[in-house]
């Protein structure tokens, strides 16, 4: 039987798989996002030709002490593919992430991609996303404002403790009693003033390898979802 950790790094090598010679590759971040930089380090170490830019500090570290060339993402305008984990995906490849804090720089960097795949241990499959806790990333400054807002919206939020994310900000952890209409909700986030960022991906990811067992299925995303 497969270990949660067997299941993440297949997951992560069945997703490099798609990698090629020539793309600038976006790296996720997280437990699962690291298998997946290991495994391009081992095809970097044969000779593939690839650039990456990161998601965090820590992906950048990692990746290159493994010798993959990192780029300044502030120079860059489009990524071939982008690999990262989560912390729930449904069949609508409708996400939650950010337990990690990388949300931000997760989303950014996504939005940059012509494609973006999700890898994940079947644990995180869901059929509706929703039970994780929705993570947002604010500015120190607004934190009692927003708190307030979100505390009205019946987000049960709670700031993380002593977390800063990589741009010195804050994380709160919401966790609405329904997510019925994720895109409201993303919208809601989107406009209170001081959020920089939510965890909810709902248009980012075009795919996912999921390994359950040692057996990697993939998700492939059908068109408009809603
Ligand atoms: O901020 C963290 C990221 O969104 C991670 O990709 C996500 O939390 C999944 O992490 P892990 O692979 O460690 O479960």
């Amino acid at each position: 039987m497969a270990s949660i950790d067997d299941d993440k790094k297949a997951a992560a090598v069945a997703a490099v798989a798609e990698v090629r010679d020539g793309m600038l590759v976006g790296l996720g971040t997280g437990s699962t996002a690291a298998f997946a930089i290991q495994a391009l380090g081992e095809r970097v170490a044969e000779g593939l030709q690839i650039r990456a830019v990161v998601t965090s500090e820590a992906s950048g570290k990692l990746a290159r002490e493994l010798g993959i060339e990192i780029l300044d993402f502030a120079t860059i305008a489009q990524v071939d593919l982008t690999i990262d984990g989560a912390d729930e995906i449904d069949s609508r490849c409708f996400a939650i992430k950010g337990a990690g804090g990388a949300m931000l720089r997760e989303k950014i960097v996504a939005a940059a991609s012509a494609r973006m795949v999700v890898i994940a241990d079947g644990s995180k499959r869901v059929d509706r996303i929703g039970a994780a806790k929705l993570p947002v990333e604010v500015l120190p400054f607004a934190i009692a404002y927003v708190m307030r807002v979100l505390t009205d919206l019946g987000a049960a939020p709670t700031v993380r403790d002593n977390y800063r994310t990589d741009q010195g900000n804050l994380v709160v952890d919401c966790h609405f009693a329904t997510l019925e209409d994720p895109r409201a909700t993303a919208a809601t986030l989107a406009a209170i003033p001081g959020i920089l960022g939510h965890g909810l991906f709902l248009d980012e990811v075009n795919a996912a390898y999921i390994a359950t067992n040692g057996v990697v299925t993939r998700l492939e995303r059908m068109g408009a979802s809603d």
